[in-house]
């Protein structure tokens, strides 16, 4: 609500931005660096000073945060939550500053190995795989866009021998979490009242209401995707309360955290679980605050929800994961299962910017644009600018008609533009040169395209037993057998490039941005040949990876958890966050995973109580 801002407080906030930015500018992720040694702790002192809890969370993200805070809910039980990350602070709430945030401790950092089907124009041809380490997870650093994806993607996970998991089952957690703030929604799939808000963004460019109109020239209805009919193209609906960053942390921990009987504690970095291998029952964790070990036991059940990175990295430095793995790194086995082998993500190119014959906005000014966000969180610093989504299904599928394969992106102001921006997903110099540098002093908007249901499978592994060294992540896109992948991201490519050429866009003479992506200068430009090359240098990870403990019946070979969410063979151990994603979603990640959080939260109440 507006309030009287004092010029101390406005100034306070700028230094606070500047110091966020500066940081973002000058840091980078040193994970080799750390050294850890277990036997220089004091096991034996940790183990005295033990603190009982009757549920231990690790980590406090989409879905962990969640199911601590619903557990909380019972007076009686105890519940500790352990965060690596750091609480978030006012700044990490401006949507402007999303994407400085992935250049700070607030994102653990990591990256693909170097691949060679993908992140071809890639430092070293990794892509860069972020995810939050924050109260609040990666909610503190997203891009806030909420998408649940499609009804079928629920069918198919109970299809896979996950019962409690069609989409008449996760509908009613959908609702519980939403507190839907749009100017028209359906009842029957939305919900007022709920922890997270949810809303249309706060700042749209003039281009927003185009798209649609793009879609209608082309036959296709603007809908609201998370409703009845997910088809067609909508204006992107975040997850911001009046244009503020409504993480979990916010959202859920903000009210829960009065609670008595809810202990959270950020900046713990769990690196073992303890796990008894006689009885393979969980009791506890180690966990490293402030430079000591500290053990706490869980007297009910310890839930992992470390995030679909971490969560298969503890298990295996815990003893479960792939034998053979274990044992080239000596690690006790406890149980032999497939963790980490089942890795899902979603890719999206990034290669597609139209220039607009106008002239290119003039920059605002700084300071008032935080006034008015600060007053209304409105303006440039609320936003998103991923302004449209659309699901559509290209020829090249042989899925039902209402089931898209592809999801397009539209962003006014190619988000792709800028140095830092650049940095973050970790683009050659050469690409940035030849590509987006050229645009700079262009009005200008880009068309992303994203693999809803990728058939590449790829691998997480330990590199080694030490916690603080991240997995290896072998992300192996685009590498499908029959090149389904590929395929349909070229189809996806061509769709998209209708998009411009409708009279919705034509008025501004909007024309693809021509110059060749180095590296595929050789093919002939704008042909299928050059946009496969195209595709392979230039998709980037959009941060969706699932599946690397995920959920299945004992017999599926891929399995780490079965339908409630336990791991298979150990007692008193469940895995709830996005790693557990059977089969990929039509959309954004978040949403699925706050689902699973108050899912998780009723079947481990329903256990219990
Ligand atoms: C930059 C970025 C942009 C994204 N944009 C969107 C978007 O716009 N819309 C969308 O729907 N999805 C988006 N996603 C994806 C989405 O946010 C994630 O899929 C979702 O948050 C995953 O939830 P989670 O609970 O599995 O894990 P997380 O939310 O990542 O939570 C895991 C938590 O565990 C903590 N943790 C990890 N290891 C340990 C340990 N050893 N000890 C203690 N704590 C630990 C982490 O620090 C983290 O806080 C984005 C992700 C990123 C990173």
């Amino acid at each position: 609500s507006p309030f009287e801002l004092t010029d101390n407080y406005v100034a306070e906030f700028e230094k606070g931005m500047e110091e966020l930015k500066h940081i973002a500018q000058e840091h980078h992720f040193h994970h080799e660096d750390i050294h850890y040694d277990p036997d220089h702790h004091n096991v034996s002192e940790a183990l005295t000073e033990a603190e009982n809890y009757d549920f231990i969370v690790i980590g406090s993200g989409s879905a962990g945060g969640v199911v601590a805070a619903r557990l909380s809910e019972i007076p009686e039980w105890k519940i500790l939550l352990l965060e690596a990350g750091a609480p978030e602070t006012p700044y990490t709430q401006i949507p402007g500053m999303a994407y400085h945030l992935q250049n700070t401790p607030y994102n653990w950092g990591y990256t693909t190995t170097p691949q060679e089907s993908f992140c071809l124009g890639m430092e070293e041809n990794k892509c860069a795989c972020a995810t939050g380490k924050a109260l609040g997870g990666s909610t503190a650093i997203n891009s806030m866009m909420y998408t649940r994806g499609n009804k079928r993607d629920y069918d198919l996970w109970a299809d896979n021998g996950n019962l409690g998991w069609c989409y008449d089952d996760v509908l009613p957690y959908f609702k519980k979490m939403e507190n839907i703030d749009l100017p028209h929604f359906d009842r029957k799939y939305h919900h007022q009242g709920g922890p997270v808000h949810v809303e249309v963004p706060q700042h749209l460019s003039e281009y927003a209401e185009d798209f649609l109109e793009a879609g209608k020239e082309l036959g296709i209805k603007t809908v609201d995707y998370n409703g009845a009919d997910q088809m067609g193209f909508g204006i992107t609906q975040v997850t911001t309360k009046h244009g503020k960053r409504n993480s979990v942390a916010q959202a859920y921990l903000q009210p829960a955290k009065k609670r008595h009987n809810l202990n959270i504690k950020p900046l713990s970095q769990v690196v073992e679980i303890l796990i008894n291998p006689h009885t393979k029952e969980a009791s506890g964790v180690k966990y490293i605050h402030d430079g000591k070990l500290y053990v706490a036991k869980a007297e009910k059940e310890v839930i992992l929800s470390a995030g679909a990175y971490n969560s298969p990295q503890l298990l295996m430095l815990s003893g479960i994961g792939p034998k053979e793995d274990l044992e080239h790194l000596e690690i006790p086995v406890v149980a032999d299962l497939p963790v980490g082998k089942h890795l899902k993500d979603h890719i999206s190119f990034i290669g597609m910017d139209f220039i607009l014959n106008k002239e290119k906005d003039k920059p605002t000014d700084p300071h008032e644009d935080l006034v008015q966000w600060l007053k209304e969180g409105k303006g440039p610093l609320a936003s998103i600018r991923a302004e449209g989504l659309g699901y559509i299904r290209t020829e090249v599928s042989k899925d039902p008609e209402d089931y898209p394969d592809i999801e397009i992106i539209f962003s006014p102001k190619s988000r792709k533009i800028g140095e830092e921006k650049a940095r973050n997903i970790r683009v050659k110099k050469e690409i940035y040169d030849g590509l987006w540098r050229p645009l700079e002093d262009k009005e200008t908007f880009s068309i992303e395209v994203m693999l809803t249901h990728p058939k590449s499978t790829g691998t997480l592994k330990l590199k080694s037993k030490n916690p603080f060294h991240p997995p290896l992540l072998d992300a192996r896109q685009l590498t499908d057998p029959d090149n389904h992948d590929l395929e349909t991201m070229l189809a996806g490519v061509k769709k998209a490039l209708e998009i411009p050429k409708t009279h919705a866009f034509q008025k501004y003479g909007a024309h693809l941005n021509e110059h060749p992506i180095p590296g595929c200068e050789a093919l002939e430009f704008g042909s299928e040949n050059y946009w496969k090359c195209a595709i392979r240098h230039l998709s980037v990870s959009l941060r969706h990876t699932t599946g690397t403990c995920r959920m299945g019946p004992k017999h599926d070979k891929d399995a780490v958890v079965d339908n409630k969410l336990k791991v298979h063979g150990i007692h008193k151990l469940r895995v709830a966050d996005a790693s557990v994603i059977p089969v990929s979603i039509s959309g954004h990640t978040n949403a699925a995973a706050i689902m699973i959080g108050e899912k998780a939260a009723d079947i481990i109440k329903h256990d219990w109580l």
